[in-house]
Protein backbone atom coordinates (compact mmCIF):
# COMPACT_ATOMS: atom_id res chain seq x y z
CA UNK A 1 0.00 0.00 0.00
CA UNK A 2 1.03 3.30 -0.86
CA UNK A 3 1.47 5.37 2.92
CA UNK A 4 -1.38 8.11 1.84
CA UNK A 5 -3.90 5.62 0.44
CA UNK A 6 -5.86 4.17 3.18
CA UNK A 7 -8.61 2.93 0.82
CA UNK A 8 -7.23 0.70 -2.39
CA UNK A 9 -9.11 -1.16 -5.00
CA UNK A 10 -7.12 -2.76 -7.26
CA UNK A 11 -8.60 -4.23 -10.60
CA UNK A 12 -11.99 -5.43 -8.85
CA UNK A 13 -14.94 -6.94 -10.55
CA UNK A 14 -18.20 -7.68 -9.18
CA UNK A 15 -21.44 -8.77 -10.44
CA UNK A 16 -24.75 -9.29 -8.89
CA UNK A 17 -25.73 -12.27 -10.68
CA UNK A 18 -22.28 -13.41 -12.30
CA UNK A 19 -23.42 -12.08 -15.30
CA UNK A 20 -23.36 -8.72 -15.94
CA UNK A 21 -20.73 -7.00 -14.13
CA UNK A 22 -21.73 -3.90 -12.42
CA UNK A 23 -17.60 -3.20 -11.84
CA UNK A 24 -15.13 -4.76 -14.48
CA UNK A 25 -11.15 -3.86 -13.55
CA UNK A 26 -12.07 -0.92 -10.86
CA UNK A 27 -9.29 0.76 -9.75
CA UNK A 28 -9.74 3.32 -6.60
CA UNK A 29 -7.37 4.98 -4.06
CA UNK A 30 -8.53 7.39 -1.78
CA UNK A 31 -6.05 9.27 0.55
CA UNK A 32 -6.01 9.12 4.41
CA UNK A 33 -7.19 12.21 6.33
CA UNK A 34 -9.50 13.04 3.22
CA UNK A 35 -13.26 13.56 2.73
CA UNK A 36 -14.29 12.10 0.04
CA UNK A 37 -17.66 12.56 -1.74
CA UNK A 38 -18.88 9.55 -4.38
CA UNK A 39 -21.27 10.88 -6.77
CA UNK A 40 -23.00 9.68 -9.76
CA UNK A 41 -26.85 8.83 -11.22
CA UNK A 42 -28.91 6.21 -9.59
CA UNK A 43 -28.00 2.93 -10.18
CA UNK A 44 -24.62 3.97 -10.74
CA UNK A 45 -23.05 1.57 -8.26
CA UNK A 46 -22.44 3.75 -5.24
CA UNK A 47 -24.03 1.73 -2.57
CA UNK A 48 -22.85 -1.39 -4.20
CA UNK A 49 -18.97 0.76 -3.54
CA UNK A 50 -19.33 1.26 -0.35
CA UNK A 51 -20.68 -1.76 0.60
CA UNK A 52 -17.61 -3.58 -1.16
CA UNK A 53 -15.26 -1.37 0.94
CA UNK A 54 -17.27 -2.19 4.29
CA UNK A 55 -16.53 -5.57 3.48
CA UNK A 56 -20.20 -6.76 3.03
CA UNK A 57 -19.67 -8.49 -0.36
CA UNK A 58 -16.50 -10.85 -0.96
CA UNK A 59 -14.78 -9.61 -4.44
CA UNK A 60 -11.73 -11.54 -5.77
CA UNK A 61 -8.39 -11.89 -3.25
CA UNK A 62 -7.05 -10.31 -0.42
CA UNK A 63 -5.12 -7.64 -1.82
CA UNK A 64 -8.38 -6.63 -4.57
CA UNK A 65 -10.16 -4.06 -1.77
CA UNK A 66 -8.03 -2.94 1.20
CA UNK A 67 -8.96 -0.55 3.78
CA UNK A 68 -6.12 0.43 6.07
CA UNK A 69 -4.06 -2.16 4.27
CA UNK A 70 -6.53 -5.01 5.49
CA UNK A 71 -8.79 -6.71 3.05
CA UNK A 72 -12.34 -5.04 3.46
CA UNK A 73 -13.81 -8.12 3.48
CA UNK A 74 -11.37 -11.01 4.58
CA UNK A 75 -10.16 -9.03 7.88
CA UNK A 76 -13.41 -9.28 10.14
CA UNK A 77 -11.47 -7.52 12.56
CA UNK A 78 -11.79 -3.97 10.92
CA UNK A 79 -14.66 -3.53 11.58
CA UNK A 80 -15.37 -5.55 14.86
CA UNK A 81 -12.49 -3.42 16.76
CA UNK A 82 -14.54 0.37 15.06
CA UNK A 83 -12.09 1.43 13.05
CA UNK A 84 -14.51 0.65 9.39
CA UNK A 85 -17.69 1.98 9.78
CA UNK A 86 -20.44 1.99 7.22
CA UNK A 87 -23.63 4.12 8.19
CA UNK A 88 -26.32 3.05 5.27
CA UNK A 89 -29.61 3.21 4.55
CA UNK A 90 -31.25 0.35 6.87
CA UNK A 91 -32.86 1.06 9.79
CA UNK A 92 -30.51 -1.14 11.41
CA UNK A 93 -26.93 -1.18 12.76
CA UNK A 94 -24.17 -4.04 12.94
CA UNK A 95 -22.38 -3.32 16.05
CA UNK A 96 -19.68 -5.75 16.12
CA UNK A 97 -20.56 -9.12 16.80
CA UNK A 98 -23.83 -8.30 18.05
CA UNK A 99 -25.04 -8.33 14.33
CA UNK A 100 -27.83 -6.06 12.98
CA UNK A 101 -29.99 -5.05 15.66
CA UNK A 102 -33.42 -3.34 14.28
CA UNK A 103 -33.90 0.68 15.34
CA UNK A 104 -37.60 0.24 15.10
CA UNK A 105 -39.55 -1.24 18.23
CA UNK A 106 -40.99 -0.48 21.30
CA UNK A 107 -37.46 0.48 22.94
CA UNK A 108 -36.01 3.96 24.47
CA UNK A 109 -33.40 5.70 22.26
CA UNK A 110 -31.59 5.84 25.44
CA UNK A 111 -31.38 1.90 25.45
CA UNK A 112 -29.90 1.40 21.48
CA UNK A 113 -27.68 4.37 22.40
CA UNK A 114 -26.25 2.97 25.93
CA UNK A 115 -26.42 -0.75 24.80
CA UNK A 116 -23.34 -0.47 22.16
CA UNK A 117 -20.36 -1.05 24.35
CA UNK A 118 -17.04 0.15 24.88
CA UNK A 119 -18.03 3.87 24.35
CA UNK A 120 -16.11 7.09 25.36
CA UNK A 121 -18.83 8.49 27.83
CA UNK A 122 -17.39 12.21 26.61
CA UNK A 123 -18.02 10.88 23.13
CA UNK A 124 -21.37 9.68 23.25
CA UNK A 125 -22.69 12.75 25.26
CA UNK A 126 -21.09 14.59 22.82
CA UNK A 127 -23.03 12.98 19.89
CA UNK A 128 -26.59 13.05 21.92
CA UNK A 129 -25.86 16.66 22.11
CA UNK A 130 -24.75 17.34 18.69
CA UNK A 131 -27.53 15.68 16.95
CA UNK A 132 -30.16 16.83 19.78
CA UNK A 133 -31.55 13.47 20.72
CA UNK A 134 -33.88 12.58 23.74
CA UNK A 135 -32.76 10.10 25.42
CA UNK A 136 -36.84 9.18 26.31
CA UNK A 137 -37.50 8.75 22.46
CA UNK A 138 -39.13 5.36 21.89
CA UNK A 139 -37.84 4.11 18.92
CA UNK A 140 -41.41 3.02 17.33
CA UNK A 141 -42.81 6.53 17.61
CA UNK A 142 -40.36 8.90 16.44
CA UNK A 143 -40.05 10.81 13.34
CA UNK A 144 -37.76 9.40 10.36
CA UNK A 145 -35.15 12.03 10.84
CA UNK A 146 -35.30 11.42 14.82
CA UNK A 147 -34.74 7.84 14.06
CA UNK A 148 -32.16 8.71 11.33
CA UNK A 149 -30.81 10.68 14.78
CA UNK A 150 -30.18 7.67 16.90
CA UNK A 151 -29.08 5.38 14.07
CA UNK A 152 -26.46 7.69 12.60
CA UNK A 153 -25.44 8.33 16.69
CA UNK A 154 -24.93 4.75 17.56
CA UNK A 155 -22.67 4.49 14.03
CA UNK A 156 -20.39 6.89 15.19
CA UNK A 157 -19.97 6.11 18.87
CA UNK A 158 -16.82 4.35 18.39
CA UNK A 159 -14.00 6.91 16.70
CA UNK A 160 -13.35 4.94 13.47
CA UNK A 161 -10.53 6.04 11.23
CA UNK A 162 -12.82 5.19 8.23
CA UNK A 163 -16.06 5.77 7.64
CA UNK A 164 -18.25 5.22 4.91
CA UNK A 165 -21.80 7.13 4.62
CA UNK A 166 -24.02 6.28 1.93
CA UNK A 167 -26.54 9.59 2.35
CA UNK A 168 -27.78 9.04 5.68
CA UNK A 169 -28.12 12.97 5.96
CA UNK A 170 -31.19 13.01 4.00
CA UNK A 171 -33.98 13.04 6.76
CA UNK A 172 -31.94 15.69 8.11
CA UNK A 173 -32.98 19.31 9.01
CA UNK A 174 -30.91 22.19 7.87
CA UNK A 175 -29.30 22.49 11.11
CA UNK A 176 -28.47 18.59 11.56
CA UNK A 177 -26.97 18.19 8.65
CA UNK A 178 -24.92 21.16 8.73
CA UNK A 179 -23.58 20.34 12.64
CA UNK A 180 -23.08 16.61 11.80
CA UNK A 181 -20.66 18.28 8.51
CA UNK A 182 -18.28 19.92 10.72
CA UNK A 183 -18.44 17.20 13.14
CA UNK A 184 -17.11 14.71 10.32
CA UNK A 185 -14.42 17.62 9.12
CA UNK A 186 -13.39 17.80 12.63
CA UNK A 187 -12.92 13.99 13.09
CA UNK A 188 -10.90 14.38 9.73
CA UNK A 189 -8.33 17.02 10.86
CA UNK A 190 -8.02 16.14 14.14
CA UNK A 191 -7.51 12.64 14.41
CA UNK A 192 -7.28 12.06 10.83
CA UNK A 193 -10.03 10.06 9.68
CA UNK A 194 -11.03 9.47 6.67
CA UNK A 195 -14.49 9.96 4.96
CA UNK A 196 -16.13 8.18 1.99
CA UNK A 197 -19.65 9.49 1.37
CA UNK A 198 -22.08 9.02 -1.10
CA UNK A 199 -24.78 11.62 -1.58
CA UNK A 200 -27.23 13.57 -3.94
CA UNK A 201 -27.26 16.72 -1.35
CA UNK A 202 -24.49 18.83 -2.45
CA UNK A 203 -25.53 21.67 0.08
CA UNK A 204 -22.34 23.29 1.75
CA UNK A 205 -19.97 20.66 0.09
CA UNK A 206 -17.81 22.73 -1.87
CA UNK A 207 -16.50 23.93 1.46
CA UNK A 208 -16.20 20.76 3.23
CA UNK A 209 -15.28 17.92 1.09
CA UNK A 210 -11.35 17.49 -0.25
CA UNK A 211 -12.23 15.00 -2.54
CA UNK A 212 -14.50 13.73 -5.59
CA UNK A 213 -15.28 10.57 -6.69
CA UNK A 214 -17.70 10.49 -9.85
CA UNK A 215 -18.45 6.75 -11.12
CA UNK A 216 -20.94 6.06 -13.74
CA UNK A 217 -22.66 2.87 -14.64
CA UNK A 218 -19.89 1.42 -12.28
CA UNK A 219 -16.97 2.68 -14.69
CA UNK A 220 -14.73 5.73 -12.34
CA UNK A 221 -14.59 8.88 -14.62
CA UNK A 222 -13.24 11.04 -12.31
CA UNK A 223 -10.89 11.31 -8.95
CA UNK A 224 -9.63 13.76 -8.12
CA UNK A 225 -9.08 16.99 -5.11
CA UNK A 226 -12.17 19.17 -5.52
CA UNK A 227 -9.70 22.09 -5.99
CA UNK A 228 -8.37 20.52 -8.93
CA UNK A 229 -12.19 19.67 -10.44
CA UNK A 230 -11.55 22.28 -13.64
CA UNK A 231 -15.31 22.66 -14.23
CA UNK A 232 -15.73 24.03 -10.45
CA UNK A 233 -14.06 27.67 -12.17
CA UNK A 234 -16.84 27.97 -15.11
CA UNK A 235 -19.74 26.52 -12.83
CA UNK A 236 -21.10 28.23 -10.06
CA UNK A 237 -21.03 25.23 -7.67
CA UNK A 238 -20.77 21.43 -7.33
CA UNK A 239 -24.11 20.85 -7.89
CA UNK A 240 -23.83 22.34 -11.37
CA UNK A 241 -20.90 20.31 -11.91
CA UNK A 242 -22.32 17.17 -11.28
CA UNK A 243 -25.81 18.34 -12.94
CA UNK A 244 -23.35 18.88 -16.18
CA UNK A 245 -21.79 15.43 -15.82
CA UNK A 246 -24.97 13.26 -15.40
CA UNK A 247 -26.82 15.25 -18.32
CA UNK A 248 -23.69 14.35 -20.85
CA UNK A 249 -23.63 10.94 -19.34
CA UNK A 250 -27.52 10.93 -20.01
CA UNK A 251 -27.27 12.17 -24.09
CA UNK A 252 -24.35 9.59 -25.00
CA UNK A 253 -26.52 6.54 -23.36
CA UNK A 254 -29.46 7.83 -25.68
CA UNK A 255 -27.14 8.59 -28.75
CA UNK A 256 -24.15 5.69 -28.62
CA UNK A 257 -21.56 6.68 -30.89
CA UNK A 258 -20.48 2.98 -31.28
CA UNK A 259 -23.62 0.74 -30.18
CA UNK A 260 -20.85 -2.33 -31.13
CA UNK A 261 -19.27 -4.02 -28.39
CA UNK A 262 -16.32 -5.50 -29.13
CA UNK A 263 -15.92 -7.96 -26.28
CA UNK A 264 -12.61 -9.18 -24.77
CA UNK A 265 -11.88 -12.85 -24.76
CA UNK A 266 -10.66 -12.67 -21.45
CA UNK A 267 -13.75 -11.69 -19.96
CA UNK A 268 -15.06 -14.15 -16.80
CA UNK A 269 -18.67 -12.98 -17.50
CA UNK A 270 -21.24 -13.86 -19.51
CA UNK A 271 -21.43 -10.82 -21.76
CA UNK A 272 -24.93 -11.60 -24.19
CA UNK A 273 -26.91 -9.96 -24.21
CA UNK A 274 -25.78 -6.81 -22.61
CA UNK A 275 -28.93 -4.99 -21.00
CA UNK A 276 -27.06 -1.28 -21.08
CA UNK A 277 -24.22 0.77 -21.96
CA UNK A 278 -22.99 -0.07 -19.19
CA UNK A 279 -22.36 -3.26 -19.91
CA UNK A 280 -20.81 -2.52 -23.46
CA UNK A 281 -18.25 0.23 -21.81
CA UNK A 282 -16.42 -2.84 -20.16
CA UNK A 283 -15.76 -4.23 -23.40
CA UNK A 284 -14.27 -1.47 -25.82
N1 LIG B 1 -29.03 -6.71 -4.24
C1 LIG B 1 -28.98 -6.47 -5.55
N2 LIG B 1 -29.20 -7.44 -6.44
C2 LIG B 1 -29.11 -7.22 -7.77
N3 LIG B 1 -28.82 -6.02 -8.31
C3 LIG B 1 -28.59 -5.01 -7.47
C4 LIG B 1 -28.65 -5.16 -6.05
N4 LIG B 1 -28.38 -3.98 -5.47
C5 LIG B 1 -28.15 -3.11 -6.47
N5 LIG B 1 -28.28 -3.72 -7.67
C6 LIG B 1 -28.08 -3.11 -8.99
O1 LIG B 1 -26.74 -2.62 -9.05
C7 LIG B 1 -26.71 -1.36 -9.72
C8 LIG B 1 -26.05 -0.35 -8.80
O2 LIG B 1 -26.88 -0.14 -7.67
P1 LIG B 1 -26.44 0.78 -6.47
O3 LIG B 1 -27.49 0.69 -5.42
O4 LIG B 1 -25.06 0.43 -6.08
O5 LIG B 1 -26.45 2.22 -7.16
P2 LIG B 1 -26.37 3.68 -6.50
O6 LIG B 1 -25.38 4.44 -7.31
O7 LIG B 1 -26.11 3.57 -5.06
O8 LIG B 1 -27.82 4.24 -6.77
P3 LIG B 1 -28.68 5.35 -5.98
O9 LIG B 1 -28.08 6.68 -6.30
O10 LIG B 1 -30.03 5.19 -6.59
O11 LIG B 1 -28.66 5.01 -4.52
C9 LIG B 1 -28.16 -1.03 -10.08
O12 LIG B 1 -28.34 -1.36 -11.44
C10 LIG B 1 -28.97 -1.92 -9.18
O13 LIG B 1 -30.17 -2.27 -9.80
Amino acid sequence: MEESHCIQVNGMQFSYDYKTPLFFDFNLNISAGSRCLLVGANGSGKTTLLRILAGKHMVGGRDVVKVLNFSAFHDTNLVCNGDLAYLGESWSKAVGSAGELPLQGDFSAEHMIFGVEGVDPIRREKLIELLDIDLQWRMHKVSDGQRRRVQICMGLLHPYKVLLLDEVTVDLDVVARMDLLEFFREECEKRGATIVYATHIFDGLETWATDLVYVQEGVLKRSEKLSEVKELKDLPNLLSVVESWLRSQTKIEKNPINPTPQIKKSSPFDTSPFRSSRHMAYYR
